[in-house]
């Protein structure tokens, strides 16, 4: 998944050992953004010095790393053939000469490290949990995984699923739409703030208040979900309920979040979790290790909600 991003952020090839050095500086910047105490009462920040001098010394670290990433890309574009193995289109092009509101010049450096920093994060931990909460929910429930094998042996038949098939796979797309309703990868949105006085289920907000969604409060809210519980892709295959994942005809999930913010990410991000699925299940059996059926769901938050106990499987390869 970090490997799919990077490539698609930075445009440059990248041998093992860089990969490995920008992946272990970018797990240093999510450690250092994990929200603390001052983040909410300033007035605290004295107190907090030493974990500031922390997180300034990874902010140095970040830039020290990615810049030359950043600076490689922008000679590759100046003179095409300095670099054979350049991709022809990546993230960063659209970073160079983006126009910002009120200002005349294009990004710093230093912000578009920023900017390539969170289209790593928001989509390597985002997906892969995804993947994870996948495994897990089909070693558990082994009747929607032959559903789903006998879908894609019908639909494909030998050859290898690729992008294009999803579209005929029903009910692959109800397993993937099941999943990011009961295992939204983050528990909350970004935060929001509102920027004149709003209302919002019956509360009053002020100008400027900070506004935290908490998906699972709506995704498994038994007021508008049938038994909202259930890992049950069925309620979206059979029709019996539907919901419009991008919240534009109406919120009952948001694992994107919504309006303006959506997730930039929600179409690809979707398509690399569903396809990704569609492979794991088309090669290899999936089933419990060291017990066959027994999964451990419980919960942990991280930068994502991961598994508190990480999946162990056992993969069987299909005959
Ligand atoms: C299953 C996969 C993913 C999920 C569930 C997910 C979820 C989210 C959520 C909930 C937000 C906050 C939206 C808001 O507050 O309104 C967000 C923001 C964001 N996501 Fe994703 N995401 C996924 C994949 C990706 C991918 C693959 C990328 C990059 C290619 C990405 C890049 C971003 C960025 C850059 C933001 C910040 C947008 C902003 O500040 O306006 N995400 N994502």
């Amino acid at each position: 998944m970090f490997c799919i991003l990077l490539a698609m952020c930075f445009g440059v090839e990248m041998d093992e050992e860089s990969i490995e050095k920008v992946d272990q500086m970018m797990k240093s910047v999510l450690i250092a953004l994990d929200p603390r105490l001052d983040d909410f009462l300033p007035l605290l920040s004295p107190f907090f010095y030493k974990q500031r001098k922390i997180v300034q010394k990874v902010r140095k670290q970040q830039i020290e790393t990615l810049v030359p990433l950043i600076e490689k890309r922008r000679k590759s574009i100046q003179n095409p053939d300095s670099d054979k193995t350049a991709a022809s289109f990546s993230y960063l092009d659209t970073l160079f000469n983006l126009q910002i509101e009120g200002r005349k010049s294009s990004p710093l450096d230093e912000e578009i490290v920023t900017l390539c920093s969170e289209f790593l994060n928001g989509g390597t931990d985002t997906s892969a949990t995804a993947v994870e909460w996948a495994a897990a929910r089909l070693i558990e429930n082994q009747k929607i995984q032959s559903k789903l094998y006998d879908e894609i042996k019908t639909t494909v038949g030998e050859k290898k699923i690729d992008e294009k098939d999803i579209e005929n796979m029903p009910y692959l797309n109800a397993v993937v739409k099941e999943l990011l309703r009961k295992h939204p990868p983050t528990y909350f949105a970004l935060t929001h703030a509102v920027t004149e006085p709003a209302k919002l289920g019956g509360y009053d907000i002020p100008t400027g208040t900070n506004v935290e969604f908490f998906l699972p409060g709506i995704s498994e809210d038994p007021k508008i979900w049938a038994d909202p519980e259930k890992f049950d892709p069925d309620r979206f295959y059979m029709g019996r309920e539907d919901a419009d994942i991008t919240g534009v005809t109406g919120v009952k999930m948001m694992p994107f979040g919504a309006g303006r913010r959506i997730c930039p990410g929600m179409g690809i991000g979707t398509v690399q979790v569903t396809l990704m699925l569609a492979r794991m299940v088309q090669e290899f059996e999936w089933l419990g290790y060291p017990d066959n059926g027994k999964v451990d769901l419980s919960e942990k938050l991280e930068f994502t909600v991961v598994m508190k106990n990480s999946l162990r499987a056992k993969i069987k390869p299909r005959a």
